[in-house]
């Protein structure tokens, strides 16, 4: 089992744990000196005279509970303002609200699922142009950016490849073409805790925060940081307008789980580098993608732009759809379930669940065949962890070819 050390990595983002626990959630704000932020539901606020609200006037348009998540999130993103959304597509349809008909898309090609239901069967038919690239090359990102291009989109590491993007690289590049390219990176896989785009030059740091952002299981929701102002103007105004807005209730459970954040994903990791090196050496595995073992080809990039690495391994099993399903239903500390990034560990297979909406052909391209099984390793002892994926691997009676 490899040594677990985070030595090479960035270091731990400054005062992080001290941010979530205290940033937006002031007791002052609240006459009844509140410690803990209430849930509040109202959905309309009294105006002294008309047309003239105080703080908050309806509450798609503003929520004191969202208020005090929205604050906490720029914190722990190194931003001046963070949305949150209903959801990570909801987030995602917003942001490419920013754009209007004609404008081109540049995408990761390897992306979760949906984002690529998205981007197809959305807003193309929309007016939007996409173009799904390998961003891992800079130089296609370079090539592929032309005057109608005013977003580049990407994921690192992607779902379920586990590919790395170079996101100071990618802004650069986009922004040498035009200082009017939206960079986008859906930090979902990393969490603020782990990796923080905006600092290293994109525009827009969002989330699907039904993952680790929350980090429960419990909520369905969706967050977009940034820097400048003319920005966020236009995302609050989107925010408003379009009115994919989470709940008062989400927003509290998703502050709740922030607070717990950086003890989470320590332990993600920790678990996470156990199982990987387990399942590198296991004789029923044909081949683990996890950034942090020094197998993955861009191991060094990893360690370069992020301060740890997430409970996320994607793995080929030795043998075939048979082997992959036989392993999945004899787990039995994993669910199989789609989703990541909750306490508790997952299994799925991308191929029939999470990526089923990628055309076929495209899958085969990007690696998603019907051995692939990803993970997503939660925080239960990791001896069972390991314990289960060994008497899966075995039961699923796999011939051992090493
Ligand atoms: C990387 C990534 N981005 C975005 C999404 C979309 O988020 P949501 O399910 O919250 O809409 C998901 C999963 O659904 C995801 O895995
Ligand atoms: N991002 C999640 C969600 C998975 S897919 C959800 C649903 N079946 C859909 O197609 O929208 C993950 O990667 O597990």
């Amino acid at each position: 089992m490899a040594y677990f050390t985070k030595e090479g990595f960035l270091s731990p983002f400054k005062s992080f744990a001290t941010q979530a626990v205290h940033v937006g959630q002031e007791p002052e704000q609240w006459q009844s000196l509140a410690v803990v932020p209430p849930i509040s539901l109202s959905t309309t606020f009294k105006q002294h005279e008309p047309g003239k609200p105080a703080a908050f006037e309806y509450s798609r348009s503003g929520n004191p509970t969202r208020n005090c998540l929205e604050k906490a999130v720029a914190a722990l993103d190194e931003a001046k303002y963070s949305f949150a959304f209903a959801s990570g597509l909801a987030t995602t349809m917003t942001i490419a609200h920013l754009l209007k008909c004609g404008d081109n898309i540049v995408c990761m090609n390897d992306v979760y699922g949906g984002t690529n239901r998205y981007f197809r069967e959305v807003a193309q038919t929309m007016g939007l142009t996409v173009s799904f690239v390998d961003c891992t090359n800079l130089e296609f990102l370079k090539s592929a950016i032309k005057p109608e291009t005013k977003m580049v989109w990407i994921e690192t590491p992607t779902n379920p490849m586990m590919k790395l993007v170079d996101i100071k690289g990618c802004a650069e590049i986009a922004h040498a073409k035009s200082q009017d390219v939206i960079v986008v990176v859906d930090n979902t896989f990393m969490s603020a805790y782990f990796q923080r785009p905006l600092a290293l030059g994109a525009d827009i740091c969002m989330y699907s925060a039904t993952k680790y952002m929350n980090g429960h299981s419990d909520v369905v929701m969706g967050l977009a940081s940034v820097i400048c102002s003319d920005l966020a103007e236009r995302i609050k105004f989107l925010q408003n307008a379009i009115g994919a807005v989470p709940s008062p209730f989400d927003c509290y459970l998703c502050l709740r789980g922030l607070k717990t954040l950086n003890l989470r994903m320590e332990q993600h990791f920790k678990n996470a580098m156990a199982v990987a090196s387990f399942l590198e050496a296991s004789p029923y595995v044909e081949k683990v993608i996890y950034p942090g073992l020094p197998s993955h080809p861009q191991h060094e990039l990893m360690k370069r732009q992020c301060t740890g690495c997430p409970g996320m391994i994607t793995f080929y099993v030795r043998g075939d759809l048979k082997t992959a399903e036989a392993f999945l239903k004899n787990l039995k500390v994993f669910a199989l379930a789609e989703s990541l990034g909750g306490y508790e560990s997952l299994a799925e297979h991308p191929a029939i669940m999470t990526h089923a909406s990628v055309p076929e052909e495209y899958r085969k391209v990007l690696g998603i065949s019907d051995n692939l099984i990803r993970l997503s390793i939660g925080l239960e002892d990791v001896e069972d962890i390991i314990k289960d994926l060994d008497q899966a691997l075995r039961s699923a009676k796999i011939e051992d070819r090493k």
